[in-house]
């Protein structure tokens, strides 16, 4: 079992062509579900710590891997028990299923009373090949399952997920919610996307040797997707001074409050000199560098990274400053109100670093609705914007132009909470300022540590405490 941090995400056809791929060079089905069975039969019988294990299998090769798991937890001697959706169809599963030599059960109808109360189940109902809403009762029944279990684990995929999008084909609230989901091969949009990746419980790669890590793969070949990982950054050094460190700027207006935790969260994230160009009063921390807003603001050299949008408001004072920063030719960062001021024909016309941070709002509200998952949305929008899109949420996706896109795991949800986005928007752009020459990566790494500062707070926080919990967060990438 493996983390999933810095791991590529696959599409159900890309999936399949990797599988393919591995049957050109001398893999074949079975051996590719033998290695997918054992692995998860390993991790379930190192969970379920001796408790009987339940393990509900589907007619596809899904359910194949569910044959063989629990063919070896009894030739392990671990109590199991298996029941069925049907026949196996594929030749590869009938072949597993053929290794299975005790009873099986018929599911949903048919499962005895007694086993909502199996203390560890196993979903191999569905994969990567379900493509219609689960019939009948079987969502509701692996619901009952998974909630009376003591654990339940899904083998690839929770049944019930689309692969690609992460969405329940049956509706909100039709899918079973699990502890565990051991991903067979490589990640999929439904691992990390909501409300699929929600439905995973905690996510574990298990390698079936297709050779999609990113050392035997490069990244475009298998996917141009892939998991934030921690990034590493660099400690000042001996010789650096605060404006080699970064220099932040972030634009204000009407709404203080917005623009000075974007400015806070700049230092806290590393920058060496922030300044804030601001009418407002003096206040604490007096780190901050507060000026008024002229025209030339903007035209310091020094800047890294200028920030724009919190706080902004959206009269024409809000666009005049836009106009300032979007003719500027300093990498910027574009946030809150000046996503909805912002026009795309003129976005287009800028040559510096431009990264835009949209909820789901600003989103649609800049970019339509769109087709398909959340990742092909952020990936369309940065190719029509020509800039690096960080599509905020529960399950960020940033994406850049040319289509190479990051998506961003395990983010709390304490985080929606207000101010947080301002906290984003500094921190991206200090990782701006650090590391002029890769918007992607360094909005990317912006994104994880304010997840990472999330997850130090443990519990419920406001906007100031996030800044606040930077440092610490910087301290694990050092
Ligand atoms: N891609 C790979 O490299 C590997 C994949 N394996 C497993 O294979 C799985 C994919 O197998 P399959 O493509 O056979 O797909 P699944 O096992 O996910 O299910 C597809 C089967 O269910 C039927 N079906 C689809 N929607 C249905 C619905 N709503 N109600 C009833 N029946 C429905 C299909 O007609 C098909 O028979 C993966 O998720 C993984 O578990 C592993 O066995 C080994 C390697
Ligand atoms: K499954």
């Amino acid at each position: 079992m493996m983390p999933i941090d810095g791991q590529p995400v696959l599409t159900a056809a890309q999936m399949r062509a990797a599988e393919e791929r591995a049957i050109a060079a001398g893999a074949s089905v079975e051996s590719l579900m033998q290695r997918a069975g054992e692995g998860v039969a390993a991790a379930v019988r190192r969970l379920a710590a001796g408790a009987e294990v339940l393990v509900l299998c589907g007619p596809g090769n899904n359910g194949g891997d569910g044959y063989v798991a629990a063919a070896t937890l009894a030739r392990a001697g671990h109590p199991v028990r298996v029941a069925a959706l049907g026949e196996p169809k594929t030749a590869a599963a009938q072949a597993a299923r053929a290794q299975w030599t005790g009873p099986v059960e018929s599911f949903p109808a048919g499962l005895p009373e007694d086993a909502a109360h199996a203390p560890v189940v196993v979903d191999a109902v569905f994969g990567t090949g379900l493509s219609r809403p689960l019939e009948g009762d079987v969502g509701r029944a692996m619901q009952a399952l998974a909630s009376f279990a003591r654990l339940s684990i899904a083998v690839d995929l929770p049944s019930g997920l689309d692969t690609d999008t992460g969405a329940e084909l049956g509706g909100p609230l039709s899918t079973a919610e699990h502890d565990l989901t051991l991903a067979l091969g490589a990640l999929k949009p439904a691992h990390v996307l909501q409300p699929g990746a929600k439905q995973c419980g905690a996510v574990r790669l298990l390698d079936l040797g297709l050779g999609l890590d990113r050392i035997s793969a490069p990244r475009t070949d298998v996917s141009a997707v892939e998991t934030i990982a921690r990034p590493r950054i660099a400690r000042p050094e001996p010789w650096s001074h605060k404006f080699s460190r970064g220099m932040v700027t972030v634009v204000s207006g009407p709404m203080h409050g917005a623009s000075e935790l974007a400015a806070l969260a700049a230092y806290r994230a590393g920058a060496g000199y922030v300044q804030l160009l601001t009418g407002g009063l003096p206040q604490r921390p007096h780190a901050i560098v507060r000026r008024r807003w002229s025209a030339d603001a903007l035209d310091d050299k020094r800047i890294g990274a200028a920030v724009i949008g919190p706080g902004l408001g959206r009269d024409d004072r809000a666009r005049e400053k836009l106009e300032v920063a979007l003719a500027s030719d300093r990498p910027l960062v574009i946030d809150g109100d000046a996503l909805h001021l912002l026009d795309l024909a003129r976005l287009r016309e800028r040559k510096a670093a431009t990264v835009l941070t949209p909820h789901a709002g600003e989103f649609a509200a800049l970019f339509g609705e769109g087709e398909g998952s959340k990742i092909a949305h952020a990936q369309a929008a940065a190719r029509e914007s020509g800039a690096v899109v960080v599509f905020k949420g529960p399950d960020t996706v940033v994406a850049q132009p040319d289509g190479l896109a990051d998506v961003s795991t395990g983010a709390s949800s304490w985080l929606s909470v207000a101010g947080t986005g301002d906290v984003l928007a500094g921190t991206i752009a200090t990782m701006l300022a650090q590391r002029p020459h890769a918007p992607r990566e360094a909005a990317s790494a912006g994104v994880w540590l304010h997840a990472a500062a999330a997850r130090r707070l443990a519990g419920c926080f406001i906007a100031d405490d996030l800044a606040n919990a930077l440092p610490g967060a910087l301290g694990e990438c050092l």
